[in-house]
């Protein structure tokens, strides 16, 4: 299978502490990579060095091909993220925030803005200033904003953080309709199993900086009768039944 993020033993130290410590990660095009860990582990650290936020401390990634160089930008065109929570406007219209990106994105297709919306369910509320939105639906307008681009690879940081149940099932649902009707390769973190497990192909487990086991999903069904959540629990903890 073609890799389109290929991640080769990185590492960062802040201050002489290391927080990613030789994490090697393969991303497949076409895809959902779940990013697993509980809070701390460093998911975000490594997401933001995929999106040359953060600069390793050593070792090299790989996007579409390509090694990632601190100068590098050209690729960030055909990639749509969300970090840790999306940031907006606040006076501006939802509409004009999806305008300013597109043009800060060089990305010219209006009837796009309106597609975005609708596939979040915002289209009634295009109109709407951010300081009227909900966190749910900024969450989707978030989602909204780095699909609108119609990348490639969507990276997406606890994206579910702040919807509720219904927008949790419809976030799942919109996942798998991006993988199935645009090909999109989609990397995204939770500490949630349950969240993960409905919809990813792999999951990586990450624990103190540490990637402790990268598997694809359909492998932990055949070979253990539990659930994911079973397995990351023993894997965090150390337990041995999975060994
Ligand atoms: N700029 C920074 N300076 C110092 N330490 C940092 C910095 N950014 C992250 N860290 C540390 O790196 C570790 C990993 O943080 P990171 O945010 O990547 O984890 P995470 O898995 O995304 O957690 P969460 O689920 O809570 O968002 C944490 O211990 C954090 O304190």
């Amino acid at each position: 299978m073609d890799a389109v993020i290929q991640i080769n033993q990185i590492s960062k130290a802040y201050k002489g502490t290391e927080t990613i410590k030789n994490v090697s990660m393969r991303i497949n095009r076409g895809e959902i990579y779940g990013f697993l860990g509980p809070n701390g582990a460093g998911k975000t650290t490594v997401m933001k060095m995929i999106l040359n936020l953060v600069k390793p401390s050593s070792g090299e990634i790989q996007v579409f091909n390509q090694r990632i160089q601190p100068s590098s930008v050209q690729y960030l065109k055909r990639i749509g993220s969300i970090i840790e929570y999306p940031v907006f406007y606040d006076r501006l219209t939802a509409e004009a925030n999806l305008e300013l990106h597109c043009r800060y994105m060089d990305y010219r297709n209006k009837p796009a803005i309106q597609e975005a919306l609708e596939i979040v369910g915002l289209h009634g509320v295009g109109k709407k200033k951010i300081h009227e939105f909900s966190l749910g639906m900024k969450q989707r307008l978030g989602i909204a904003r780095a699909l609108v681009t119609k990348p490639d690879i969507l990276i997406l940081d606890e994206p579910i953080n702040g919807l509720d149940p219904i927008g949790i099932k419809e976030m799942r649902e919109l996942l798998l309709l991006l993988k199935e009707n645009y090909g999109t390769t989609i990397l995204i973190s939770s500490h949630i199993v349950s969240e993960i497990e409905s919809v990813a192909d792999a999951i990586g487990i990450i624990h103190q900086g540490t990637l402790l086991k990268e598997v694809r999903l359909e492998d932990i069904r055949r070979q253990h009768a539990g659930s994911l959540e079973d397995y990351f629990i023993h894997l965090i903890h150390g337990g041995k039944r999975y060994a």
